[in-house]
């Protein structure tokens, strides 16, 4: 069993099979609690309320829909529903079973019911293992983009279950592999050489490098947020990737995996940072290099320029009229750079389409 504290406030616990021991790290008091899961983690979900059941607890499961139409204002209306009608006080919790989409649902409706009880996350993809239940981001979509709606909520615990990894449908996996490699590029190189040295085995749970792997990039994680947990400077960097890639996704109508996308944006940051005079043309090539290599895409369509720039302005980081991106000047530098030119956003949207 390896544990990340994050900050001394919560642990990330990463075992196979330690989602058993959701009841164990609940907390004394808690009267009810609410599982939230999608189909696809219906039998875990339900796996958990029984131990929970098991000891005292009234716990229920309830099923969402898939993916990002989980993080809607209308599911979330729904579980406030139910959090009601069952009594919900400040001393029950919810607990996430499921994908990031998941955690950042049931993050979400914990941070907003009753203006915020307990969440406990158990994230069932890679993706949601190294970034999504780690450090307190919730929120869900709203027409208009991407998680405009949200708060900050650090869990109670995060249990990462690496057992579950094995249903996980391989596109989902490798999608995890982009914010895993961003943690390579932001923060810790090692996680770009352990990738390089055996690329295949780094699309597959069961790799030698896997554990390693996963550690990394939530040390990575844990390190950010303990020390800027709502998001007003360091923060920033883990949001490496995203202004392109939650603008690909919104034009996408969400159709497109976050990992993807973001793996696209990185790219799309690389470029840009090339084109602003301010990263070499070696690390742009070892983005699409590393990011190809276990099957990321790095290109996207031409022609959708202006629904891509619409959907850059409503990124978090814009401010004002200032579109703001995170770059780096070489590896493990990031920094911000802060109104490109048009002719630099330009170059580097010709760079990455096809
Ligand atoms: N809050 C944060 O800090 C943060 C960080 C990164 C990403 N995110 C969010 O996370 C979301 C993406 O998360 P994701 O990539 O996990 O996608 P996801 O939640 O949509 O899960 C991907 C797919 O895998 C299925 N699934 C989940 N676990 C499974 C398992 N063990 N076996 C079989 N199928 C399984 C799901 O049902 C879904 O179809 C995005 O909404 C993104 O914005 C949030
Ligand atoms: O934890 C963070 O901070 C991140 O930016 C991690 C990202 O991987 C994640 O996708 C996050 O949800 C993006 O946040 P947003 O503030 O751009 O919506
Ligand atoms: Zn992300």
């Amino acid at each position: 069993m390896t544990v990340v504290s994050v900050g001394g406030d919560y642990d990330v616990v990463i075992e196979r099979g330690c989602s058993h021991r959701v009841a164990d790290l609940v907390g004394d008091g808690v009267q009810r609690a609410l599982v939230v899961h999608p189909a696809s983690m219906r039998s875990l979900g339900e796996k958990v309320t029984a131990s929970l059941r098991d000891n005292g607890i009234d716990a229920y499961a309830v099923g969402v829909p898939d993916a990002e139409d989980a993080k809607t204002a209308a599911i979330a209306a729904d579980l406030w529903a139910f959090l009601g009608r069952h009594g919900f006080t400040r001393t029950d919790v919810v607990v996430g079973v499921g994908g990031g989409t998941v955690t950042d649902l049931a993050g979400f409706v914990a941070a907003t019911w009753l203006r915020g009880v307990p969440v406990i996350q158990v994230p069932t993809t890679l993706l949601g293992m190294v970034d999504a239940a780690v450090g307190g981001k919730t929120g869900i979509n709203t027409a208009e983009g991407k998680n405009l709606v949200g708060s900050f909520h650090p869990p109670r615990a995060v249990l990462c279950d690496l057992d579950v990894l094995a249903t996980l449908p391989r596109a989902d996996y490798v999608a995890g592999m982009a914010e895993i490699i961003k943690a390579g590029f932001i923060v810790d190189p090692v996680i770009l050489d352990l990738v390089e040295a055996d690329p295949e085995g780094a699309t597959r749970p069961d790799s030698p490098h896997t554990l390693e792997l996963i550690e990394r990039a939530i040390q990575v994680k844990a390190d950010v947020v303990s020390e800027d947990l709502k998001e007003s400077s360091l923060r920033e960097i883990l949001n490496y990737g995203h202004t392109f890639g939650h603008a690909i996704e919104q034009v996408e109508r969400y159709q497109r995996r976050h990992g993807e996308a973001v793996a696209i944006g990185m790219v799309y940051a690389a470029e840009l940072a090339c084109a602003a005079g301010v990263l070499a043309r070696d690390v742009v090539a070892r983005h699409r290099d590393v990011l190809t290599s276990v099957g990321l895409p790095t290109t996207y369509e031409a022609g959708r320029w202006a629904d891509l720039e619409t959907a850059m302005r409503r990124d978090k980081k814009t401010r004002g009229s200032l579109l703001r991106f995170v770059v780096l000047e070489d590896i493990a530098r990031p920094v911000r750079l802060e109104g490109p030119t048009p002719e630099q956003l330009h170059t580097a949207y010709n760079a990455v389409s096809v």
